[in-house]
C-alpha cells in the first residue's frame, strides 16, 4: 500500500465522534442563560458542537486559519469559465500580496491566510507560498479522468498534511479556501456523482457565464460522467476521475482537520464538494464541519443538505476563495462568547418560566 494511501487511512481512523459528555454539559449551562431555552438557535447549535469537538466550554479559538488551495483545470479548454486559466496564478500572486477579498476578510476576522500550489499550471515563486505541486493542472475531465488514484491521494495527503502542521502550530480552528479557474465545473460532476443530483442542478453561473454558455458546460459535465463513469461507492476514485487537485487537497484539509479535533468552516460551491468527498470517505468527518454561508452558484443549497450542513448567512456572494468560511468566524466567535459571557437566571435573579 502506498504511504499516501496508509496517511488516508490513519487519518480517518483518527477521526473520534464529539464528545457526548461536553456536549451535554453545553445544553446544560445554555439552558442555564438568562434567555428562553433554544431561542439563540444555530449559535447554540455552534456552542454544543465546538464543545463537543474540544470537550471544553467556549474554547479559546483565536488562533485560526484559512487554507486557501490553488490549482488549475483541463477542462477550461471546453470554455466553461468566463475567465482564462491564466488568472490562477495571478489570484494566487495577489492573495499573497495581501490584496484578494479573502485577505481582507480574513483580516477582518484575525485570521492568517495560507496558500499552497498544489496544481497551478504555471510555476510561481513567492517565499510565503507553500509549494506543494502534484502536477501542473489535471486534464480535461470531459475526455478521461482529471488524475489518477495516486495523484488524488498525492493532492489529499498535501491538505492532510496542512492541516496537521497547523494544529501543531497551535491553530485552534480553520476555514477552507480555493482558487483554481474552472472548479466550479468539477465541483458539479462531484454533486451529480456522489450526492444524486443532475448536472442540471448542479451547474451554476460559476464566475459569470451566461445562460446559453451554462447549458453547454450542463453538457460538458454530463459528458464527463459518461465519460469517466464514476463509482459513487469508491469517492476517492470518483474524486481521481472527476475532480480537481484543490478539491482533492481540501477534502485532506477537513479530515485532518477533523483528526485533529479542530472545526473547520466550510466556504463556498467548490469547498462543499470537497467537504462531500469528505463526507463520503469519512461519515464521522461531517461532524467537525460548520456550514458558513450559502452561495449563489446554483446547487450549493442541495450540495449542503448532502453533507447535513446548513449555511448560517445568506450574502449573494459568489466567489469562493474561503470568503464565506472566514465570515462564519465571526459567529463561532459571538456563540462563544455568548457561553462565557451572559448570565445566569441565577446570577442575575430572573424568573424561570
Ligand atoms: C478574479 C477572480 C478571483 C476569484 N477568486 C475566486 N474565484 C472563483 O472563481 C473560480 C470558479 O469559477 P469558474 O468555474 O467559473 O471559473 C475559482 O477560481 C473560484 O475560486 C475567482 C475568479 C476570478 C475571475
Ligand atoms: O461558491 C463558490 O465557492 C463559488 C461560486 C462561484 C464562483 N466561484 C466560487
Amino acid at each position: 500500500m502506498s504511504d499516501t494511501q496508509q496517511l488516508l487511512d490513519r487519518t480517518v481512523d483518527a477521526i473520534r465522534p464529539l464528545d457526548a459528555e461536553s456536549i451535554r454539559a453545553a445544553q446544560a449551562r445554555l439552558d442555564s442563560l438568562t434567555k428562553p431555552p433554544g431561542s439563540l438557535g444555530k449559535l447554540e447549535d455552534i456552542v454544543k458542537q465546538i464543545a463537543g469537538i474540544t470537550g471544553e466550554l467556549g474554547a479559546d479559538l483565536s488562533k485560526r486559519a484559512v487554507v486557501v488551495m490553488a490549482g488549475d483545470h483541463g477542462v477550461c479548454a471546453e470554455g466553461v469559465s468566463a475567465f482564462p486559466s491564466e488568472v490562477t496564478p495571478q489570484m494566487v500572486l495577489n492573495f499573497l500580496a495581501g490584496g484578494a477579498a479573502v485577505n481582507v476578510l480574513a483580516r477582518q476576522a484575525g485570521a492568517d491566510v495560507v496558500c499552497v500550489d498544489v496544481g497551478v499550471a504555471a510555476a510561481i515563486e513567492h517565499p510565503s507560498l507553500v509549494q506543494r505541486k502534484v502536477r501542473p493542472g489535471t486534464d480535461n475531465i470531459a475526455q478521461g479522468p482529471a488524475m489518477s488514484r495516486e495523484e488524488a491521494l498525492a493532492a489529499i495527503a498535501v491538505g492532510i498534511e496542512t492541516a496537521s502542521e497547523l494544529a501543531e502550530q497551535g491553530y485552534a480552528m480553520l476555514a477552507t479556501g480555493e482558487m483554481g479557474i474552472g472548479n466550479t465545473t468539477p465541483s458539479a460532476a462531484l454533486c451529480a456523482a456522489l450526492a444524486s443530483m443532475t448536472a442540471e442542478d448542479a451547474v451554476g453561473l460559476g464566475t459569470g457565464i451566461d445562460a446559453s454558455r451554462r447549458l453547454h458546460k450542463v453538457g460538458v459535465v454530463e459528458r464527463a460522467l459518461t465519460v469517466n463513469a464514476p463509482d459513487a461507492s469508491d469517492p476517492l476514485g470518483t474524486l481521481a476521475k472527476v475532480g480537481g487537485l484543490e478539491i482533492a487537497a481540501l477534502t485532506g484539509v477537513i479530515l485532518g482537520a477533523a483528526a485533529s479535533r479542530l472545526p473547520v468552516l466550510i466556504d463556498g460551491f467548490i469547498s462543499s464538494a470537497a467537504a462531500l468527498v469528505a463526507s463520503r470517505i469519512a461519515p464521522a468527518s461531517a461532524a467537525y464541519m460548520i456550514g458558513s454561508h450559502l452561495s449563489q452558484e446554483q446547487g450549493h443549497g442541495q450540495l449542503l443538505a448532502a453533507i447535513g450542513l446548513s449555511p448560517m448567512i445568506h450574502l449573494d456572494m459568489r466567489l469562493g476563495e474561503g470568503t464565506g468560511a472566514v465570515l462564519g468566524f465571526h459567529f463561532v466567535d459571538a456563540a462563544q462568547r455568548i457561553v462565557r459571557e451572559m448570565a445566569t437566571f441565577e446570577s442575575a435573579g430572573v424568573s424561570r418560566g
